[in-house]
């Protein structure tokens, strides 16, 4: 990372309770600072750190700070089969986060020291391996086989993405890692997991296992020798979404099948009566170790995680001077990658599809021309799948223009439907990411933790939770690259937003209004209906199938036919409506969003549990957005042969900003 990064570490144990009996100075975990301040001090380059880094700061408010000296690997005091994996991939030094957490949970680890870990930074500043390198070096001292390290993460498919991360290790540590997310069969996942020895003794085959939590839990329940008792590590990843009422009853049912081991409630009362006093075996205590970028060191959360004294990690974010005494350590905002340019775009909700063509085709964004991959997001599936049937008709009318032309087996745009099959949704997140198409449609089962190299996000449908908000535009502006987002929001939405983000936010770029001027909507007006005609045109009545016109079909014959229509009476009209309408219901049903047990295995964010709602457009998004969708007939179209130049009019008076 380039930019000057700040990491405050914060002791939040006056979060918890504390233990029954009173506790001797807490010298364990002064030396688990020591250790990680010698960590530091031992590194070349920092002289930086030295000067800002001041032990009254550390001693007067609980709060040390590190400064951005890079840690070279060789420098990390890092087992070397760990330096070697992480050398393989590409990872030559490690990130701020890493920096400030490897060294605590390591020397934690070791010293047999008890004491949780919340790590709070923001999305893409590399949390993943900030836990994984710690378990991995702790592991790669043991020989034995046990389960050791439990990974609980809300999705399916970040499931396979951390797998994906420990597997990497696993030709150097030897460690090994299974994957329980319902990809495999239950009975297959089972066979990955332990073998019966001659003596009919159960032998595990694991050293770490990564899935969901209900998935977790049935393993726990169901697969015999499934014992949580070896544990040294129990990760939650997206801790405040796992917390959330839709999937705390899996993280409940894990967190008793541990606590409630006998041998575990055993260590953690003799971790509560002497808190400072090392366990004989170091390995006899499980740490918990939260993370996620919407984690401030308000631990409403820590009940329900059971935490014992954690020790809170958080990145300021700030770039101003490492070594300032009035630097406030706020725990209160989230912080967004400072690679990022956060945009708004105003649009009418009558011609809302319109300003998304406008934006993708905007001289200065040039999105195709720098081949540039956009992950837009929508709240519903058949939205997506609408918004994808439009953009591709838009490219083969040529309204975008890319580099290729186009290409009906290679469309530039895709859906990530959230009813897709967990291979599915891998395969296709390769295409994406190699390049087959450009835009991916997506829903918030994107949003979190999701590692894809995208450059720019769009929220299409701005989302209702300041929380979702900050892990979908932290898709893009990941390990310190550039990013942009486009948020598309109503005119009398925009202050309330803008106010909510840089309240709760902290920004090192202000978020800028990006005006689509009317000249630019006029300009594409007649494509856009000629787009909307075909689109008409190619569903085919009855099924979910759309079937595309004849590519040398004239427009103009098109055109005609849409004359025709509008000279029909009004009855007739209705009853196209009524048609449409069932037709409608008919495609939604094709693509029902989600039963609620897949929606809430996969991810559901909680009204509840979010602090930074700005939700009072919620019904108004439920209700009316996607009623004008573009095919919709109350929509874009009529309206839009109507009174488009009526609009327009109306639209320059009414603008806040005088940019039209
Ligand atoms: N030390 C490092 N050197 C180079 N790349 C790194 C390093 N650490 C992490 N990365 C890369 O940075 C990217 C983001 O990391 P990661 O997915 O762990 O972020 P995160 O903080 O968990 O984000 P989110 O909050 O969105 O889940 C990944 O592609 C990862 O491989």
């Amino acid at each position: 990372m380039t930019q000057k990064v700040e990491t405050a570490v914060k002791d939040a144990s006056n979060e918890v309770p504390e233990p029954s009996r009173p506790s001797k100075p807490r010298k364990l975990i002064k030396s688990s600072r020591d250790i990680a301040l010698q960590f530091l001090n031992e590194q070349e380059d920092i002289i930086e750190s030295k000067k800002t880094i001041k032990p009254q700061d550390v001693k007067k408010g609980n709060v040390w700070m590190m400064g951005s000296a890079r840690v070279s690997l060789e420098n990390a005091n890092l087992n070397p089969k760990v330096v070697a994996a992480l050398k393989s991939m590409n990872v030559t030094e490690l990130f701020a986060v890493q920096r400030a957490v490897v060294p605590v949970v390591i020397a934690l680890s070791s010293s047999g020291s008890p004491g949780d870990i919340c790590v709070g930074s923001p999305t893409g500043s590399g949390k993943t391996l900030s836990y994984v390198i710690p378990i991995q070096q702790i592991l790669s001292t043991s020989r034995s086989t046990k389960l050791r390290a439990i990974v609980i993460v809300p999705t399916r498919q970040l499931a396979s993405q951390v797998h994906h991360v420990f597997s990497k290790f696993e030709p150097f540590t030897n460690k090994k890692c299974a994957l329980l997310n319902g990809t495999l069969h239950f009975n297959q996942e089972q066979e990955q997991l332990l073998s019966t020895l001659t003596n009919g003794e159960l032998e595990w085959k694991v050293d770490v296992v990564v899935g969901t939590a209900q998935r977790l839990l049935q393993h726990v329940k169901e697969t015999p020798g499934f014992s949580l008792e070896h544990l040294r590590f129990i990760v939650m990843d997206e801790v405040d979404v796992l917390l959330s009422e839709d999937s705390v009853q899996g993280v409940r049912g894990l967190l008793d099948a541990y606590h409630n081991h006998p041998v575990v409630a055993r260590k953690h009362y003799r971790a509560q009566i002497a808190p400072d006093v090392p366990l004989p075996v170091p390995h006899l205590y499980a740490r918990k170790i939260l993370c996620s970028a919407t984690l401030t060191a308000h631990a409403g959360k820590s009940e329900e995680a059971r935490l014992f004294r954690p020790q809170y990690f958080t990145h300021t974010g700030e770039t101003s001077d490492v070594g300032s005494t009035s630097l406030q350590f706020n725990t209160t905002k989230y912080a967004v990658p400072t690679t990022l340019r956060q945009h708004m775009v105003t649009y009418d909700p009558n011609y809302k599809p319109l300003y998304l063509i406008t934006l993708l085709i905007h001289p200065k964004i040039k999105f195709f021309e720098k081949d540039r991959r956009i992950l837009c997001f929508v709240d519903k599936n058949s939205t997506a799948k609408r918004l994808s049937e439009l953009i591709n008709m838009a490219h083969q009318m040529n309204v975008i223009q890319t580099n290729a032309p186009y290409d009906p087996k290679n469309k530039i745009c895709a859906t990530f439907e959230t009813n897709f099959k967990n291979n599915q949704r891998e395969a296709m997140l390769k295409q994406f990411e190699k390049g087959y198409f450009k835009i991916l449609m997506c829903s918030d089962v994107m949003g979190r933790g999701i590692d894809i190299d995208v450059d720019t996000v769009i929220n299409y449908d701005a989302p209702t939770h300041l929380k979702t908000y900050i892990h979908r535009v932290g898709r893009t502006a990941r390990a310190g690259k550039k990013g942009f987002s486009f948020t598309l929001l109503e005119n009398e939405e925009v202050e309330h937003f803008k106010k909510k983000l840089e309240s709760r936010v902290q920004m090192s770029q202000d978020i800028t209004e990006y005006a689509i001027s009317i000249q630019k909507l006029e300009s594409i007006k007649d494509a856009y209906k000629n787009i909307l005609l075909r689109m008409k045109k190619g569903f085919k009545r009855g099924t979910n199938k759309l079937v595309l016109q004849d590519e040398q079909e004239p427009l103009a014959q098109a055109q005609q036919e849409q004359e025709t229509q509008h000279k029909q009476s009004n009855d007739h009209y209705d009853n196209h409506h009524h048609h449409y309408q069932q037709e409608q219901q008919g495609y939604d049903d094709g693509y029902n969003y989600q039963s609620n047990r897949d929606y809430n295995d996969d991810y559901q964010e909680s009204y509840h549990n979010d602090g930074g709602h700005y939700d009072h457009h919620r019904n108004k998004y439920d209700n009316q957005s996607y009623n004008n969708d573009y095919n919709n007939d109350n929509g874009g179209y009529v309206p839009y042969q109507g009174g488009f130049q009526q609009y327009l009019q109306e639209k320059k008076q009414q603008s806040k900003y005088n940019k039209y």
